[in-house]
């Protein structure tokens, strides 16, 4: 079984407890919000296409901007993680292990595994393939769940990624929203921009220049520097 698959998988499940409850896999918040995963992976899409100057009349020869898009991603894996653990929760399908060994077993994870990608598709074929995990998660048919994630794999690896570098952004991100929910997330008084910089940008450059940091670590790093600007 994959390991790094297996912890995000754990880490996952960990923070929609945190943020939602421990029930949260029945579908309802701790304080009774209906919880549509397949909605926040199509809203996070078309953030996703936001990345790139799609619009045939604005800006038409920006670059895209891959940075945003690799966050982006993952933040589309929390929310296909998530659909997951709920799905196997409610087809009685089993736990997260269960869902590690499927997932380890799928070939669109050996290709990512294996080849470290570091190049980035065309434009139009990245936004095809996001447009594709859209409309999985659009659709009113019973979930295709081993579609959705080869889709998925094939997007981080046409976003640049593999699987070292998603699992390192994923645990980052994870951090920042687990820092986020232990702040005021919810009730809206987090502060977002730190001094000039989104905290997004902040947590990216915190965890790339201490590769060794360890999450806990991390987290610490991340509270001093909201407290230097945030009081
Ligand atoms: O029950 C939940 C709810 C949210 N998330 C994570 C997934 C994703 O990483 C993030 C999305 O939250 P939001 O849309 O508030 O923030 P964002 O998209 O990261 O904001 P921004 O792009 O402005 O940083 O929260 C979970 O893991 N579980």
């Amino acid at each position: 079984m994959n390991s790094k698959i297996l912890l995000m998988l754990q880490l996952q499940n960990q923070l929609n407890d945190a943020t939602n409850g421990d029930e949260w896999t029945k579908g309802l918040t701790k304080n009774d919000k209906v919880i549509n995963w397949r909605r926040c992976i199509y809203m996070e899409c078309a953030e996703m296409i936001d990345s790139f100057s799609w619009k045939h009349w604005k800006n038409i020869y920006q670059e895209p901007d891959w940075d945003n898009l690799q966050i982006e991603v993952v933040d589309v894996w929390h929310f296909i993680m998530s659909l997951a653990i709920e799905n196997y929760h409610q087809e009685m399908k089993g736990g997260i292990e269960d869902i590690a060994m499927m997932i380890s077993d799928l070939e669109a994870l050996h290709s990512i595994e294996n080849e470290g990608s570091e190049e980035y598709a065309l434009d139009n074929a990245v936004m095809q393939k996001v447009e594709e995990i859209m409309s999985l998660s659009l659709s009113r048919d019973s979930l295709e769940l081993n579609r959705l994630l080869t889709d998925f794999f094939e997007l981080v690896s046409m976003s640049g990624l593999n699987l070292d570098t998603l699992y390192r952004l994923y645990v980052g991100k994870n951090i920042l929203n687990q820092f986020r929910q232990d702040n005021g997330y919810k009730d809206g008084s987090y502060v977002k921009v730190w001094g000039s910089e989104e905290d997004n940008v902040v947590m990216k450059r915190l965890w790339e220049e201490n590769p060794d940091l360890k999450p806990d670590a991390l987290y610490k790093e991340l509270t001093k520097a909201y407290h230097a600007f945030v009081k």
